[in-house]
């Protein structure tokens, strides 16, 4: 019985390519994002996010993270513009985080790493579904947005809170009214390039959109995020930290810049 993959030495990132061959693919995520070695393109449009808080579902821990999922079946909650072209519609938003302030995000800045990831994952209504779109070279939409240490983030504390109700693989609680664009950053500078999902099944349909700005945690809210287990009801407890996949190699990827 193969077990699955995840974030441990036994099968962690650098074992996922026994049996996700993606893994080792031309366009996979994330990346070192080097600003000197981007290119400003004046022809990268402002990101346009347009979020019904009403289209919030529930919040879950799948074992990998913790994710808010929202309800895709209109165009309430949308990315347009951007680096992209037509409608993408939000699915659901996710964190990566470290054991310590100091490691945790996946994508990194000239080497820099902050203490957690948020990804905003958005699929092409040109496709019929989530589903259909994730294994198409233009499928997928992420934005990322950088987190790091300092005052307390009011608007992230409304996430934490469910975390009682969401501490073990599996566990899942309604969670209503979230307005996602309250985790967004003032300024929407973005880097962007082709990339990955960065986890399994590592499909190279994402079109990645990092912005430059990060939003606050304070250190005691990160600790609730480690507060969270990758285990089940009755298993061993194991703690939910380091759940970040490391940057993977270029391949002649350009990184273009909506900003000089
Ligand atoms: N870190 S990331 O790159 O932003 C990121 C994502 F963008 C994702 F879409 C997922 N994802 C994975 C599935 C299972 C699907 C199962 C059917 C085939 C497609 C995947 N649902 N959402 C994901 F887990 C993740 F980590
Ligand atoms: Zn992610």
């Amino acid at each position: 019985m193969s077990h699955g993959w995840g974030y441990g030495a036994n099968n962690g990132p650098d074992k996922w390519c026994d049996n996700f061959p993606n893994a080792n693919g031309p366009r996979q995520s994330p990346i070192d994002i080097v600003p000197g070695d981007a290119s400003f393109d004046g022809g990268l449009k402002p990101l346009k996010l347009k979020y019904d808080p009403s289209t919030c579902l529930e919040i879950l821990n799948n074992g990998h993270s913790f994710q808010v999922t929202f309800v895709d079946d209109t165009n309430s909650s949308t990315l347009t513009d951007g680096p992209i072209s037509g409608i993408y519609r939000l699915k659901q938003f996710h964190f990566h985080w470290g054991a310590s302030d100091d490691k945790g995000s996946e994508h990194t800045v000239a080497g820099k790493k902050y203490p957690a990831e948020l990804h905003l994952v958005h699929w092409n209504t040109k496709y019929p579904s989530f589903g259909e779109a994730a294994s198409q070279p233009d499928g997928l939409a992420v934005v990322g947005v950088f987190l790091k240490i300092g005052d307390e983030n009011a608007k992230l504390q409304k996430v934490i809170d469910a975390f009682d109700s969401i501490r073990a693989k599996g566990k899942q609680t309604s969670f209503a009214n979230f307005d996602p664009a309250t985790l967004l950053p003032g300024c929407l500078d973005y880097w962007t390039y082709d990339g990955s999902l960065t986890t399994p099944p590592l499909l190279e349909s994402v079109t990645w959109i990092v912005c430059k700005e990060p939003i606050s945690v304070s250190s005691a809210q990160m600790a609730k995020f480690r507060s969270l287990l990758f285990s089940a009801d009755g298993e061993p407890e194991c703690c939910m930290v380091d759940n970040y996949r490391p940057p993977q190699a270029l391949k002649g990827r350009a990184v273009r810049a909506s900003f000089k």
